[in-house]
Formats: C-alpha cells, structure tokens, sequence
C-alpha cells in the first residue's frame, strides 16, 4: 500500500532523514518508533505533503504521492491523524467531524451515513456533538481526530502519538479502536513513543534514530521492550 524509498527530508538547510525506507503493505499495521528528536513527526509531515522530500520517492497502491500537496493528499486516500491537541478548539464536535469529509462535501447522503459510523465507534462524540471541541478530554480529542479522519474514507492513516498524554485506560481504549480500523481493511502508520502499545499492535516495527532506520523487524516472540531498547539507545545496529 505505502512505500517509502530512500526519503531525505528536514527544514530548508536543515536535513533530518537521512534515507529512510519502509513500507506498509495492504490492511498492515506498522509501528515507526523512537526517542525525542529521531525524525518520527518529519517522517509523517513528509508522507502526508506537509514537508516536501529532497530526495527518495513515496508511493501510495503504486502511484507516486511526494510531489501530491498536503490539500490533495485525502484524496488519494492517505490521512494524517494529528495529536489529540490538534482538534479546531472553537468548533463543535460535529463540525470538526464533518472537516474530514470537505473534500467530499457534495456527497451529501453518504457523509451523513458516514458521520453516523463515527458516532457509532465513538458513542462518547455522540453525546457531546454540540459541545466545542476545546472542551473535551484529552482522550476524546484524539477519538475525535480520528473520527474527522475517518470521513475521508482512507485506506491509508497516519497516527501520530494516539497515546500522548493519556492515561493508561484510555490508551487502552484507542488501541481498541485502532485495532478495530485495522480490522476494517485500513492501512496503518503508528508513530509512537509507547512500545508497549506499539508491540501490541502493529505487525511491523521500525525504529528510527538520528534520522535513519537503526532497525526493522517482525513483530512476534521474542520482540519485546528489552530487545528493542538497545537499538533506542544506540548501541544496536540493524
Ligand atoms: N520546523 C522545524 N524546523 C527546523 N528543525 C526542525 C523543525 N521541526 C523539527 N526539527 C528538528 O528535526 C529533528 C527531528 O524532529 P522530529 O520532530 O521529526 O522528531 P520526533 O522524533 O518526532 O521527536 P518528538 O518525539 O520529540 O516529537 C529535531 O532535531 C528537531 O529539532
């Protein structure tokens, strides 16, 4: 679904990936760690247009998407899930909501069917749909921006640290969902600090530092917080 080929990126002269490579095949999940500073946010800023790449090449079920701007990228069915923080604190849950979906604002029927969904997984946005998303818990936001994703019908999304200041229930509440959009046949980017929520899901993992991928694995026995940790902390190489 995604491939990301030898991808150099940073901020005008400041270059921060340094040649990443991976890939996230149809209806996987696939986790991108590391510590402060390793290029986690640069790397989903590139894949979803914010940030253009100087050298490499994206692809999205084989079509190249690092030229596409950030605009257009729902369209091609990738979407960034921003940190709960991110939600529009003086509109109401709904409107919100319904922001995932402006691309397809003509589609007026099947937008209504698809905000119900939302409510649906989400019955905690049902009951506040009036309320300004300024108002919300921490962990209804990020339900939230996940929801406004959602209307755009992705078959790629882009998590960006779901469990980022949230208590451990609530982490357990959105792994929950994520599992279930998975199971839904969407593609799945996880950038996440938690390993433990990252072990618990994804099928792949890459850990990044210093702007490369220091290493890659299949998720599976013996991948554990102990055997990835050295390579955070830059004794291990791939
Ligand atoms: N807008 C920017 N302009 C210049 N440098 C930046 C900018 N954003 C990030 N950087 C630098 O790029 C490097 C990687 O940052 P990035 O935000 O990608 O890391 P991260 O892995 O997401 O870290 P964290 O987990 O702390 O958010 C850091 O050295 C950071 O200072």
């Amino acid at each position: 679904m995604l491939e990301v080929r030898n991808i150099e990126s940073g901020y005008g002269r400041t270059k921060v990936l340094h040649g990443v490579s991976f890939s996230v095949s149809d209806g996987a999940l696939v986790a991108v760690l590391g510590g402060n500073g390793s290029g986690k946010s640069t790397t989903l800023k590139t894949l979803a247009g914010l940030v253009r790449p100087s050298a490499g090449e994206i692809t999205l079920a084989g079509q190249r998407i690092d030229q596409v701007p950030a605009c257009r990228m729902a369209s091609s069915g990738l979407v960034l899930v921003p940190q709960g923080k991110e939600v529009f604190a003086a509109m109401s849950v709904e409107e919100n909501i319904l922001m995932g979906g402006y691309h397809r604002r003509r589609e007026k029927a099947r937008l209504r069917d698809d905000l119900q969904q939302v409510y649906a997984l989400f019955p905690r946005l049902a009951l506040r749909r009036k309320a300004l998303a300024g108002l919300l818990s921490g962990g209804e936001r990020q339900m939230l921006a996940i929801g406004r994703a959602l209307l755009a019908r992705p078959r790629m999304l882009l998590l960006d640290e779901p469990s980022s200041a949230l208590a451990p229930k609530v982490v357990g509440e959105i792994a929950e969902v994520i599992r279930g959009l998975r199971g839904r046949g969407i593609s799945i980017l996880l950038v996440e600090q938690n390993v433990a929520m990252a072990l618990e899901l994804a099928d792949e993992l890459h850990i990044l530092r210093e702007g490369r991928v220091a290493h890659s694995c299949v998720n599976g026995p013996g991948v554990d917080l102990a055997s990835l940790q050295e390579f955070y902390l830059g004794k291990g190489t791939r």
